[in-house]
C-alpha cells in the first residue's frame, strides 16, 4: 500500500448492507476478506491499491474522519447532527437508512414523570434531545445509554425516551408509542475538510458518490 493511501470509513451494522452496493458504483470494493464474518481483522484492503477500509461502531465514524485519521465514511445524518464537528463535511445524500429520530413514551401514560420544564429522558442523542427540548422551553435531564433504550421508562429510569424508529416494531413491542418527531436520517457520505482542500482523490470521490446518487434520484 503506498504511504499516502486513503482510508474509507464504515459502521460496522445495518447500514453496511446498503452502503455496500452504493460503494461499489463509486469505485470502493472491499478485497474478499471483509465479507468473511470469522475475520476479527478492523482494516481491509480494497480493489484499489491506495486505499483501505476500516469497519468501525458508527459513531465512531464521524470521529475518526473528523480527525483526519480517515479522509472519508458514511454515517447516519443522525450521527453528524449530535457530534457536529466543524472538520466534518457531509456533501452527498446517499439515500440510504432511512430512519427517523422520535420521542416515545409508554402507551399507558405511567412514564411522564417530571414537570412540565423538567424531563428525564433515556437516549444515545443527549444533544439532539437537548436542542430539542429547549425550543420548547423544557429542560430535558439526559440519562445516557448506548442501546435499549426502551426499557428506560418500564424500569423507571426515565419517563420518556429519545431512540430511532424506522418501522416502529421495536416500540410497540415493548409497549411505547411515538409522541414527537424530531429530525428525518439518512446516511450520508462524510469527509474531512481539510483532505478534501488538499486530496484531489478525496474531491473525485465525492464527485463519484454524487453522480451516483443524482442518477438514482433522476431513475
Ligand atoms: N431501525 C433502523 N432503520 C434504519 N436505519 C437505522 C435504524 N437504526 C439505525 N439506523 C441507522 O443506522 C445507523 C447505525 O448504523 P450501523 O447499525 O451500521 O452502525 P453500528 O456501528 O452497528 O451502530 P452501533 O454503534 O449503534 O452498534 C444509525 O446511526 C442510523 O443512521
Ligand atoms: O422501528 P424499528 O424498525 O423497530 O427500528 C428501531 C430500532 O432500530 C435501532 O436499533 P438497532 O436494531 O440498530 O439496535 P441497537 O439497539 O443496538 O442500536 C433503534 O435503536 C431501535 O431500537
Amino acid at each position: 500500500m503506498p504511504q499516502n493511501s486513503l482510508t474509507f470509513a464504515v459502521p460496522k451494522g445495518r447500514i453496511l448492507e446498503e452502503a455496500l452496493p452504493v460503494m461499489a458504483r463509486a469505485g470502493v470494493v472491499p478485497e474478499d476478506g471483509f465479507h468473511d464474518k470469522s475475520n476479527r481483522a478492523l482494516s481491509f484492503a480494497t480493489t484499489r491499491e491506495d486505499m483501505r477500509l476500516i469497519r468501525v461502531r458508527a459513531f465512531d465514524v464521524a470521529t475518526f474522519v473528523a480527525h483526519g485519521a480517515a479522509q472519508l465514511g458514511i454515517v447516519g445524518s443522525d450521527v453528524i447532527e449530535e457530534f457536529d464537528y466543524s472538520d466534518l463535511y457531509a456533501p452527498v445524500d446517499l439515500d440510504i437508512g432511512h430512519c427517523h429520530l422520535s420521542v416515545a413514551e409508554p402507551a399507558d401514560g405511567s412514564g411522564d414523570v417530571g414537570t412540565a420544564s423538567h424531563l428525564r429522558i433515556a437516549t444515545k442523542y443527549p444533544n439532539l434531545t437537548r436542542r430539542h427540548f429547549e425550543r420548547q422551553g423544557i429542560q430535558a435531564e439526559c440519562v445516557k445509554l448506548n442501546g435499549a433504550m426502551e426499557l428506560a421508562p418500564t424500569l423507571g429510569l426515565a419517563g420518556r425516551i429519545v431512540d430511532l424508529v424506522s418501522t416502529g416494531r421495536t416500540l410497540k413491542d415493548n409497549g411505547l408509542v411515538e409522541k414527537d418527531k424530531i429530525i428525518d436520517i439518512s446516511a450520508r457520505l462524510i469527509v474531512n475538510r481539510a483532505a478534501l482542500k488538499t486530496d484531489s482523490r478525496v474531491a473525485a470521490l465525492v464527485e463519484a458518490f454524487r453522480a451516483d446518487a443524482e442518477k438514482r434520484k433522476a431513475a
